[in-house]
C-alpha cells in the first residue's frame, strides 16, 4: 500500500505557499539576467533529448521546495512500488506493470508472487514472427493474396497510442503497408474506411482491452459482415481477423481463434497498452525491429525515472513544475505544442493519458481534495497554433504554461522549410518569456502620430513571463518517440502521487458506458419517451420525429 500523504499538509507545501507569494511578482527574464548560468543549470541531456526547463517561474529556492515536497510525498518508495509490482491500482486491486513490457534487462518482475516476463516475452516473440509472416508475404489473405492494409478498430487507449505512434513514424513505414484506424462509432468511419479497402488484402485487428466496448464491438461486427459478404465463408475470418485483448473468452466467442490473439494483462493499463500487443499495428506498419527500438527507447526513459536522483530526474521535475503552476499559479491547462508535423496526434494522446489518469477529485484516502488536481491538456502542431489560439497564450487572460517540441533534423529537410519552422520554436519561448513593454511598442511605432500611439500602445504591450518547457531531440526516431512518451507517462506518474490520487482507474469513463446503454433501446419505435428531464426528452423525441 502506497503512503497516503495529504500533499496540503506536509511543510513543503507550507513553505511552497509562502515562496510563492514572493514569486509571483519575479519575471523570468530578470532571472536569466541575474544568472548567466541559469540555462546550464536549469537544463538536462538525456540520450539525444535536450530538455530546458528554465524559461519557467522558478528559482532553485523553487526547485529545492519541490523537492522537498515530493521527498515528504514519498515519491520513492512509490516509484519502486509501480516498477516492483505492487497493487497501487487500489480500487481495482491490480499491479501498474507497463513497464515490464519494455523490460529487456533480463531481470525478472514480479507481481502476485509471479515473473510476468517469460509470459512478456513469449508474446512479443510472437508478434515478431506475426509480422515477418505478413511482411514477407507468407501470410496470406483467403484468395492467396498478401496483405497490404491494416485496420486497428479500437478507442481510448486501444486507439490513440497506435495513431499517434503510426503517424509520429511515418518515415519508418514498410512499403507496401497501409495502416488505417477506427474507433468511432458515428458509422461514417468506418464506411470511409471500408471505401478504400480490398477485402482479399485487408487485416484486421481488433483491439480491446476488455473486449466489450460497445464501439469497437460493434464497428469489429460490421467490418466482420462486410469481409464475410465477399469470402462468403466464416473459415476465412481466421486469414483476416486477429484480436489484441486481455479476455480470452470473448475473443473466442467473436470468432477468433486462439492462435490469432495475442494476449495481455489487467496489469497494463489501457492508456498505457501501446507498448503491450495493442502495439501490433505499430509493429505491423513499422517492422518489429522498429517497434523494439520503441520499447527500448522507453525502457531508457523507465531506468531514468527509476535511478536518477530528483534533481536530475526528468519526468520528477516535468511533474514538479506542472504541479507548481496548476496548485500555486492557478493554470488550469497545459499545451503541449510538437514541432513536427508527424507528431500531431501526440497533444491527443497525452489529453488521455493526462486527464484520464488525473481527472480526479477523490484522494487516495476516500476523501474530496482540496487542491486543484490534474490540467486540463491540449495542443495543436506548431506553426498551425501559432495562426490559431497563440494570441491567446500570449494575451489573453489565462496562465498557460507550455511544452514545446521539436526535432534538430527534419525526416523532410527540403529547401528552407526545417530552419524556419525551428526559428517558430525557438522565437516563440524567447517572446512567452521576455514580452513587449511600452517603450518597445513606441518605439516601434515612432513614425505614427504621437495621439495615434499611445492609443495603440496597450494593445501591442505583451506582459511576457509567460513560462514554457523545451524539449529538443536530435531526430524523431522509434528509440527517441518511445523514451519522449514514457518521460511524459512519467511526469503524470509523478502528479498522482503528489497530488495523492489513483492515476491509473478511470470511474468516470465508466459511467459513459452504461448510460448509453440505458438510453438505446428508447430509440426503438416512435414512442415518445418521459422518463428523463425535459431537456433530455425533447431532444430524443425530436431525434424521433426527425428520422421518420
Ligand atoms: O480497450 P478497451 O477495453 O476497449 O477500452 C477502451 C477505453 O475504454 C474506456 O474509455 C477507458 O477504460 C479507457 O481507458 C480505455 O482505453
Amino acid at each position: 500500500m502506497l503512503p497516503k500523504v495529504n500533499p496540503t499538509e506536509t511543510s513543503a507545501w507550507k513553505d511552497l505557499t509562502e515562496h510563492h507569494s514572493k514569486m509571483k511578482a519575479l519575471q523570468i527574464k530578470d532571472l536569466f539576467t541575474e544568472d548567466p548560468k541559469r540555462f546550464e543549470t536549469m537544463s538536462l541531456v538525456f540520450k539525444d533529448l535536450l530538455f530546458d526547463y528554465s524559461k519557467n517561474r522558478i528559482t532553485d529556492e523553487t526547485m529545492n521546495l519541490l523537492f522537498e515536497l515530493a521527498e515528504e510525498c514519498h515519491l520513492n518508495t512509490a516509484i519502486e512500488a509501480m516498477f516492483s509490482g505492487e497493487k497501487i491500482n487500489e480500487t481495482e486491486d491490480r499491479a501498474v506493470l507497463h513497464t515490464a513490457l519494455r523490460n529487456f534487462s533480463g531481470k525478472p518482475v514480479s507481481t502476485d508472487g509471479k515473473d510476468v516476463m517469460p509470459e512478456v516475452e513469449e508474446v512479443r516473440q510472437r508478434m515478431k514472427a506475426f509480422c515477418e509472416k505478413v511482411h514477407s508475404g507468407k501470410w496470406k489473405g483467403y484468395t492467396g493474396k498478401t496483405i497490404r492494409h491494416i485496420v486497428n478498430i479500437g478507442i481510448g487507449g486501444s486507439d490513440l497510442g497506435p495513431v499517434m505512434v503510426t503517424e509520429a513514424l511515418r518515415p519508418y513505414w514498410k512499403q507496401g503497408i497501409e495502416a488505417h484506424f477506427v474507433s468511432n462509432i458515428d458509422g461514417t468511419q468506418i464506411s470511409e474506411t471500408l471505401k478504400q479497402l480490398n477485402p482479399e488484402e485487408t487485416l484486421f485487428l481488433i483491439a480491446s482491452k476488455t473486449f466489450t466496448t460497445q464501439e469497437t464491438m460493434t464497428n469489429a461486427h460490421t467490418a466482420r459482415e462486410w469481409f464475410l459478404k465477399s469470402a462468403k465463408a466464416e473459415k476465412y475470418v481466421a486469414k483476416h481477423f486477429v484480436a489484441l485483448s486481455t479476455n480470452e473468452e470473448d475473443v473466442m466467442a467473436f470468432g477468433i481463434a486462439r492462435d490469432n490473439m495475442f494476449g495481455f494483462w489487467d496489469w497494463v493499463g489501457g492508456r498505457y497498452s501501446l507498448w503491450s500487443s495493442i502495439g501490433l499495428s505499430i509493429a505491423l506498419t513499422i517492422g518489429y525491429d522498429n517497434f523494439e527500438q520503441l520499447l527500448k527507447g522507453a525502457e531508457a526513459s523507465d531506468v531514468h525515472f527509476r535511478t536518477t536522483p530528483f534533481k536530475e530526474n526528468i519526468p520528477v521535475i516535468m511533474g514538479l513544475i506542472g504541479l507548481w503552476y496548476t496548485d500555486f499559479f492557478g493554470a488550469q491547462t497545459e499545451a503541449i505544442l510538437p514541432y513536427d508535423q508527424y507528431m500531431h496526434r501526440f497533444s491527443a494522446y497525452f489529453q488521455q493519458g493526462n486527464m484520464e489518469s488525473n481527472g480526479k477529485h477523490v484522494d487516495r484516502n476516500g476523501h474530496p481534495v482540496s487542491y486543484p488536481t490534474g490540467p486540463i491538456v491540449w495542443g495543436e502542431p506548431g506553426t498551425n497554433g501559432q495562426h490559431a489560439f497563440y494570441q491567446l497564450i500570449h494575451q489573453g487572460t489565462p496562465l498557460i504554461p507550455c511544452d514545446f517540441i521539436a526535432p534538430a533534423i527534419s525526416h523532410n529537410p527540403i529547401g528552407k522549410h526545417h530552419p524556419i519552422l525551428l526559428s517558430n520554436f525557438f522565437a516563440q519561448t524567447e517572446a512567452l518569456m521576455n514580452g513587449k513593454d511600452a517603450e518597445e511598442v513606441a518605439e516601434e511605432l515612432q513614425s505614427m502620430d504621437e495621439q495615434e500611439r499611445e492609443k495603440l500602445v496597450p494593445f501591442k504591450e505583451f506582459e511576457g513571463n509567460r513560462p514554457t518547457n523545451s524539449f529538443l531531440l536530435k531526430e524523431i526516431t522509434p528509440f527517441s518517440l518511445g523514451a519522449l512518451i514514457a518521460l511524459y507517462e512519467h511526469k503524470i506518474f509523478t502528479q498522482g502521487i503528489l497530488w495523492n490520487i489513483f492515476s491509473f482507474d478511470q470511474w468516470g469513463v465508466e459511467l459513459g458506458k452504461q448510460l448509453a446503454k440505458k438510453v438505446l433501446p428508447e430509440l426503438d419505435g416512435d414512442k415518445k419517451i418521459d422518463s428523463h428531464d425535459s431537456s433530455t426528452n425533447g431532444l430524443i423525441n425530436q431525434y424521433k420525429e426527425w428520422r421518420k
